[in-house]
C-alpha cells in the first residue's frame, strides 16, 4: 500500500502515525539534545486558547505550560473539554468540521495553528493513543512498522521495531510471535502495542486519552507503570477520569471544569493535597462531578 493509497480514515482516526507530507517538517526537529535530563523546560504552551463547536464554547482562554519529560494529567467532569484539549495539541480538531480554535498552541515556541506547519508532520511529532486498543488488523511487527514505514524509515526496521515494543514493555510477552496479528493480543497488550506504534517513530510527546479506561486493574498497572517509564524519554499527556492515576502517575496536574476553563494548574501533589481553589476542592473530594 502506499501513502497516497492509505485512506485518510486509517491514518487520520486509528493512528498516531499519518503519513509524511515532504517538505513541511518544519516541526519536527526543534530541541531535544541527546542525552537531555528532566527539565521544567516548557515544551507546549497554550495562550488564550478558546475551541468552539459552532456556537458552543468548550474550552475558554486557556493558559498552560507544560513541561518536557513529564507526566502531566487533564482531569475534570464529563464534558468539561478535557479530550477537546488533547485534540488541540496535535490538530486532531481540524478533522471536526464545526471546531473552531482561537488563540495560540506552541510547540516548541512555534505556533501549530501557522499556515505553514502541517498537521500530518505534527501528528509525527506528537503522537497519540485512544480509549480504546486499536491495533490494525496486521501483524504485530507491521503494528509497529507502520509509522517507521510511512515516514520511509525503512533501515533496520526489525531493530526498531523491537526497540519500541521493548520500551512499551511488550517485547519480552510477544517474543517470537511477532508475526501473529496485533489482534489475537489481550486488550492490555493491545494497548501497549499501540503506544510502541505511537513511540516507534520516536515522537517529543505522546497524548493519552483515557488509556486504561477499557482495561482490567492487572492490565492498567502495567499501562501506569509504563506511563512512568515514558516520561522518562517524552513528554506525555493523559487525560482520565480516574483521580488516583493521576495522583499516582503524574508530576503535573491540570484540572478543567465545566465551561471549558482551567481553574487550576501546578504539581500533583498540591493539586491533591491543598489545591488554591474551592471548586477544584470540591471536586477532588468528590462533592461534584
Ligand atoms: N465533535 C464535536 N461536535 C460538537 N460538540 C462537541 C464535539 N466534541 C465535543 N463536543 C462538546 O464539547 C464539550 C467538551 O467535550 P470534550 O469531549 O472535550 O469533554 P471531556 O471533558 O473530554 O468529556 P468526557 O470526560 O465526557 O470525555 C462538550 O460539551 C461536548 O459535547
Amino acid at each position: 500500500m502506499t501513502n497516497e493509497q492509505m485512506t485518510s480514515s486509517e491514518t487520520e482516526s486509528t493512528t498516531d502515525q499519518p503519513a509524511p507530507t515532504p517538505g513541511t517538517d518544519s516541526l519536527a526537529d526543534r530541541g531535544d539534545a541527546e542525552g537531555e535530563t528532566t527539565t521544567d523546560r516548557t515544551i507546549l504552551e497554550a495562550r488564550d486558547l478558546s475551541v468552539y463547536y459552532g456556537e458552543e464554547q468548550a474550552l475558554d482562554d486557556v493558559d498552560i505550560e507544560i513541561p518536557e519529560k513529564q507526566v502531566t494529567a487533564i482531569i475534570g467532569p464529563s464534558g468539561c473539554g478535557k479530550s477537546t484539549f488533547l485534540r488541540c495539541i496535535n490538530r486532531m480538531n481540524d478533522l471536526v468540521d464545526s471546531a473552531r480554535v482561537d488563540g495560540e498552541l506552541l510547540f516548541d515556541g512555534k505556533n501549530v495553528y501557522d499556515e505553514d506547519v502541517d498537521p500530518v508532520a505534527l501528528r509525527r511529532k506528537i503522537g497519540m493513543v485512544f480509549q480504546s486498543p486499536n491495533p490494525f488488523p496486521k501483524s504485530i511487527r507491521d503494528n509497529v512498522a507502520y509509522g517507521l514505514k510511512v515516514q520511509g524509515k525503512d533501515d533496520d526496521v526489525d531493530e526498531k521495531v523491537r526497540t519500541a515494543l521493548e520500551r512499551a514493555a511488550l517485547l519480552e510477552e510477544v517474543e517470537g510471535q511477532l508475526d501473529s496479528s496485533g489482534l489475537e493480543l489481550s486488550g492490555g497488550q493491545q494497548q501497549r502495542l499501540c503506544i510502541a506504534r505511537a513511540i516507534a517513530p520516536d515522537p517529543d510527546v505522546i497524548l493519552m486519552d483515557e488509556p486504561a479506561s477499557a482495561l482490567d486493574p492487572v492490565a492498567t498497572s502495567k499501562i501506569e507503570d509504563l506511563i512512568e517509564d515514558l516520561a522518562e524519554e517524552y513528554t506525555v499527556i493523559i487525560v482520565t477520569h480516574n483521580m488516583q492515576q493521576a495522583a499516582r502517575i503524574s508530576d503535573k496536574t491540570a484540572v478543567f471544569l465545566t465551561g471549558g476553563e482551567l481553574v487550576e494548574f501546578d504539581n500533583t501533589d498540591k493539586i491533591f493535597e491543598n489545591p488554591e481553589h474551592e471548586r477544584v476542592e470540591d471536586y477532588i473530594t468528590g462533592k461534584f462531578g
